[in-house]
């Protein structure tokens, strides 16, 4: 069983438009509504493969739970008052994305205890607690740090997916994956990364400082997994981008159902590169199930090619 963790869930309404021309008015081609926020997606794509998990929120049982509930994600909500976001995107034809996202809704110290406690009772069973996305207004940026320590307390394994001042703290407590882009990563270590050789030695760092794995998504580079074992790479398949909302989070969640079933890292990124590639030729932010997954077509993970340039990637 796989818990998720997303402080600040969304709903995600997707705008399909032909080009953004700012001050025009655009006339929509399709539109979409998805359950949204990162952990909320990971849940998503583990129940397309039929894999149990729990979606833990804030929020009552208004429309993000009953979309979840469609969706095969069993919500578990905690207190909260007011109105879940709606994040927006608006894609063109050529899938660039432009993302407005909605602050959400704040929370009382009182509830970011109860939201805490409850992915503390629900760690118990889990073998993974995925927390993610950012932190809602009222909670401090320590909210991923103090869950995975409530989460770790209670035995489960813990993947962090954030980035800024959260992902930092994140990292200080020593959680047993990281899932950061290169930005994030970048970010966090202080210095640009304009080469996959300066990727490796940032998740390098971040290994032998304590984190377990260092799970890195490139993009249309692939991604990068870093472990005490060792160093992987995958790189993209050739896709044709239709929405690359929720392409990072299809891609932490590939890693973890290949992973829980006994899969070696190596294995784990090849899966998780398949489901971050799927993701990006689904509109919105649609999750891939197995069917959509293009396995013969994902090389196999290699060792990483120092040489490789991420100019093109936000480094
Ligand atoms: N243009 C692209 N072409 C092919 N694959 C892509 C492309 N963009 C993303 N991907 C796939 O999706 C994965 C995740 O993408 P990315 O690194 O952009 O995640 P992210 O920044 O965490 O995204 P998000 O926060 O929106 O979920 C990549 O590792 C890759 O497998
Ligand atoms: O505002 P945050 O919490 O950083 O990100 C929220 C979000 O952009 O992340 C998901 C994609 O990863 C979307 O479903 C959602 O709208």
């Amino acid at each position: 069983m796989i818990v998720t963790v997303t402080p600040n869930p969304s709903i995600d309404r997707t705008v399909e438009i032909p080009v953004l021309t700012p001050g025009a008015v655009l006339r929509a081609t399709d539109h979409r509504v998805d359950p949204g926020g990162k952990g909320v997606n990971v849940s998503r794509v583990l129940a397309r493969f039929g894999r149990p998990t729990l979606a833990v929120m804030p929020g009552g049982e208004g429309e993000l739970a009953a979309l979840l509930r469609r969706a095969g994600v069993q919500p578990v909500c905690t207190p909260a008052t007011g109105t879940t976001r709606v994040n927006t995107a608006l894609v063109e034809a050529d899938g660039t994305t432009t993302k407005v996202n909605e602050p959400g809704v704040p929370l009382t110290a009182d509830q970011v205890d109860a939201l805490v406690d409850t992915v503390r009772v629900h760690a118990a069973p889990a073998d993974w607690v995925v927390t993610a996305g950012s932190v809602p207004s009222g909670a401090t940026d320590d909210l991923h740090a103090r869950i995975t320590r409530a989460a770790r307390s209670a035995g489960a394994r813990v993947a962090v997916d954030t980035s800024g001042t959260a992902l930092a703290h994140a990292v200080a407590a020593t959680p047993d994956l990281v899932k950061p882009n290169v930005a994030e990563l970048a970010e966090l270590v202080g210095h640009p990364l304009p080469a996959l050789a300066d990727v490796l030695a940032a998740a390098r760092e971040l290994v032998v400082g304590g984190i377990g794995t260092v799970l890195v998504s490139m993009g249309a580079s692939g991604a990068l997994a870093v472990t005490d074992d060792g160093a992987w790479h995958v790189a993209s398949p050739a896709v044709a981008v239709r929405s690359t909302v929720g392409a990072g989070d299809s891609t932490l969640a590939g890693y973890l159902i290949a992973l829980t079933s006994g899969a070696p890292s190596s294995d784990a990124l090849h899966h998780a590169v398949a489901c971050g590639a799927a993701a990006v030729g689904l509109p919105g932010t649609a999750v891939p199930g197995p069917a959509d997954l293009d396995l013969p077509h994902v090389r196999p993970a290699t060792a990483p090619d120092s040489t490789l340039d991420l100019t093109g990637e936000a480094a």
